[in-house]
């Protein structure tokens, strides 16, 4: 982790402009489960490529599979055929350049443990020694804009900074991915703004690839570089949008270019088609 990174609102232009070579692939995913009816087929034939520094919103109908396909990218979930691989390796495990955050902090923070400790639970198991896992839960903790807190335990803060814990802990990690399942959906509106520019920043400034589910299609076009729009189930990817808004996004001049706003009526269009 770069510990002296400081990070603010994205205002530079991105330095980790999409490349060409993809850190994530999916191909041919299908997924089913077993329920007492049968097999509910949820993914039907899903390929995905994501390039290493791009950031992809998934969107889609309600129930359309986008949890279950993050499950599946993210090894903590087998496909039920086709592979996802990493960096060119195939994926039967969570892998190690992969972080997620889910958007229940409360459930995935451990209340009887400080904030801090929070944060540098992940990386005994990179074999860090002590000294080292402070330093970094500490930078890790700066950069989210949780400076001094450490000593503090996840139920005394606010939901909004329990979510940044969460971002600081997946953070902490250096992943070279992020995948976030819906990790804003707990937060009030004028928190849910801040964190987005939280992980713009945070994109940013460390030169991460992110794949961030989301219901909200004003969110997925205002952070992705691109948004993949799912059909509905069982779920295929209904088409690809390339977000042509420029590296550098702000809450109230981005939303309001007409073609921000055009994209998210394409977007919109082809959830209620999905839908119907
Ligand atoms: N463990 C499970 N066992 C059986 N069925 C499941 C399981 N998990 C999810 N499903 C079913 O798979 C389908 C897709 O669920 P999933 O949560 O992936 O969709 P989603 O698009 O993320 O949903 P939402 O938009 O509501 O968050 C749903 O019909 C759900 O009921």
């Amino acid at each position: 982790m770069r510990r002296t990174a400081v990070i603010e609102t994205s205002t530079q232009p991105s330095s980790t402009a999409p490349g060409n070579t993809p850190i994530l692939s999916v191909q041919g995913l299908r997924k089913s489960y077993r329920t007492r009816t049968g097999d509910q087929f949820v993914l039907d034939d899903v390929d995905l490529d994501v390039a290493t520094g791009e950031f992809v919103c998934l969107v889609g109908p309600s129930g359309a599979g986008k949890t279950t396909l993050l499950r599946c990218m993210s090894g903590l979930m087998p496909p039920t055929a086709g592979t996802v691989q990493v960096q060119g390796r195939v994926v039967d495990r969570p892998p190690a350049e992969i972080a997620v955050v889910f958007q229940d902090y409360s459930r995935s923070l451990m209340p009887w443990m400080s904030v801090e400790r929070n944060v540098m639970l992940p990386l005994r198991s990179k074999g860090m020694p002590k000294t080292e896992r402070i330093a970094t839960a500490q930078a890790a903790l700066i950069a989210v804009g949780l400076d001094g807190t450490g000593t503090k335990y996840p139920w005394q803060l606010s939901g909004g900074m329990q979510q940044r814990v969460a971002i600081a802990r997946a953070l902490a990690y250096e992943p070279r991915a992020l995948l976030m399942d819906e990790p804003f959906a707990s937060v009030d509106a004028q928190t849910r703004a801040d964190l987005e520019d939280l992980v713009l920043s945070v994109r940013d400034a460390f030169g991460m690839t992110i794949v961030l589910v989301t219901h909200d299609i004003d969110e997925a076009v205002y952070l992705g570089d691109r948004v993949v729009v799912l059909s509905g189930s069982p779920t295929r990817v209904r088409e690809e949008i390339t977000v042509d808004l420029g590296p550098n996004r702000d809450q109230l001049a981005t939303k309001a270019l007409p073609e921000f706003v055009a994209l998210r009526t394409r977007v919109l269009r082809l959830i209620r088609e999905a839908n119907a």
